[in-house]
């Protein structure tokens, strides 16, 4: 699937990216999560005091976009109006595509694994290989066609997308970039995710993705990275804080949504769209990022995970990762998650006759975990930037022997862990592989191996 380029357009591949970076540099964003934003192109082009007047202004479309249904309570519920050139209507027959390496659920191409799972890093993409073909998926669970559960997907491209969109009717995307900056163009405007950054891509909203490094810049070949957390539920949404209070966590005005930006220029191009599990796709005579005003609350959003308020013990014990959710999707359960994001950034630890790491445990919601950079305080080596490991439900994990050891003799001074950001996918239903996944050469056969020589200290009194 991947778009052809060859060596000889490197040069201007490198002044398209270098272009896309300044853009990236300049761009305004309105601050807050779950509000009604607005944001116009043109002066003029939002209609005042009503969403559908007979003709809207400027001679644009009105269509409203719902990410919820109409009758959800007022606290849950999330539309948008978009004043476009073009209504979205306007669009010919889809086509079924190749899916590539996407996967929808349900999954049940392979046999539900228990074991303790580690993959290394994606290899490197073919060159010319966009974000849409380098997505990977991992696993998940739910069905799609239910609206529930999530899916695990990882991406690695080389080349900006061009003549084509992307939108997914299946869920919402969770992109954590891991290596190279993304300029995110979509409907309600450009959004700049850099590693550090999360980007969130409500559902059905489309956007398409520039790269804003060239691979020069690492070194030959090197892909922009990252994983994506596709959430077939309810939308994410920030945790209650309950007794923490009124603030804390991931403050709401952190969040940044895009300011309204439009192209007028014609097509071809290509309008993918991921319905049921199953890429679709229709050509278009003109650009579908036509949106020249908007306003709502189903919106884009770009978060920097450093602005994250990290809130720990301090006192004794290692508390609960639950703690650190950043965005959580919650089920028709008070607290039982469909998936929650949760983030491992630096503190500092003080706990008293405490063994700081992440405890051993068994847990009945499913783990999938990876980092965007340097290190995990449960695991002395081999989960490694871009790579991610997967502890599904009730398997036994914690830190491995090294860590155990290190930890259980080391002295409790306050300790700053700040050489690392990892961030953890926990669902409330198992993860299945897909067969990629469960048979990739980058899948580490000798996990368990890091448990292994946990000696028995035990001694009856
Ligand atoms: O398994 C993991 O590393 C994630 C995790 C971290 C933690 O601090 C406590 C429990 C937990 O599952
Ligand atoms: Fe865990």
């Amino acid at each position: 699937m991947g778009q052809g380029t060859d060596s000889s357009t490197s040069t201007s591949t490198d002044r398209a990216r270098e272009r896309a970076r300044k853009e990236a540099a300049d761009l305004t964003y309105l601050t807050g999560f779950g509000n009604e934003h607005s944001s116009e192109a043109e002066p003029g082009a939002l209609p005042v005091g009503r969403n559908s007047p007979q003709r809207a202004p400027l001679g644009l479309y009105a269509e409203q976009l719902s990410g919820t249904a109409f009758t959800e309570p007022r606290a849950h519920n999330r539309r948008s109006w978009l004043y476009r050139i073009r209504p979205s209507a306007a669009h010919p027959r889809f086509e079924r595509m190749a899916n590539g390496g996407l996967a929808g659920a349900p999954f049940d191409e392979t046999v539900p694994d228990p074991n303790r799972l580690r993959w290394n890093p994606l290899p490197e993409p073919p060159e010319g290989t966009d974000f849409l073909a380098g997505l990977w998926t991992l696993g998940g669970n739910g069905d799609v066609r239910q609206r529930n559960g999530m899916a695990v997907h990882l991406y690695a491209a080389n080349a900006s997308m061009t003549d084509r969109v992307f939108s997914d009717a299946d869920g919402e995307l969770l992109i954590v970039p891991e290596r190279g900056g993304l300029l995110l163009r979509t409907e309600f405007g450009p959004l700049c995710a850099e590693p550090g950054h999360v980007a969130l891509i409500p559902r059905g909203v489309r956007f398409r993705v520039e790269l804003l490094d060239s691979p020069a810049d690492g070194g030959q070949d090197r892909a922009a990275r990252g994983y994506v957390c596709e959430n077939h539920g309810r939308p994410f949404t920030l945790p209650d804080l309950g007794p923490i209070g009124a603030n804390g966590l991931a403050n709401a005005r952190d969040f940044q949504a895009p300011t309204a930006a439009y192209e007028d220029t014609g097509g071809p191009v290509e309008v993918v769209t991921k319905y049921c599990g199953n890429l679709w796709k229709a050509v278009l005579d003109h650009s579908p990022l036509d949106v020249v005003a908007w306003h709502g609350s189903h919106v884009p959003y770009r978060y920097d995970l450093r602005r994250f308020n990290v809130l720990g013990s301090i006192s004794y014990d290692h508390p609960d990762p639950s703690v650190f959710t950043v965005l959580t999707s919650p089920s028709d359960t008070p607290g039982l998650a469909n998936v929650d994001f949760v983030l491992f950034a630096p503190r500092w630890l003080v706990g008293e006759d405490t063994f700081r790491p992440p405890y051993f445990h068994r847990n009945v919601m499913s783990e999938y975990m990876g980092l965007i950079e340097g290190a995990y305080d449960a695991k002395a080596e081999g989960f490694v930037p871009g790579g991610g490991s997967l502890h599904t439900m009730m398997s036994a994990h914690g830190p491995d022997r090294e860590t155990f050891e290190r930890a259980s003799a080391a002295e409790l001074a306050p300790q700053k862990v700040d050489d690392g950001l990892a961030f953890m996918f926990e669902t409330r239903w198992p993860v299945i592989l897909t067969r990629q996944a469960a048979e990739a050469g980058h899948l580490q056969r000798d996990y368990d191996a890091v448990w292994q020589g946990l000696e028995r200290h035990f001694t009856a009194p």
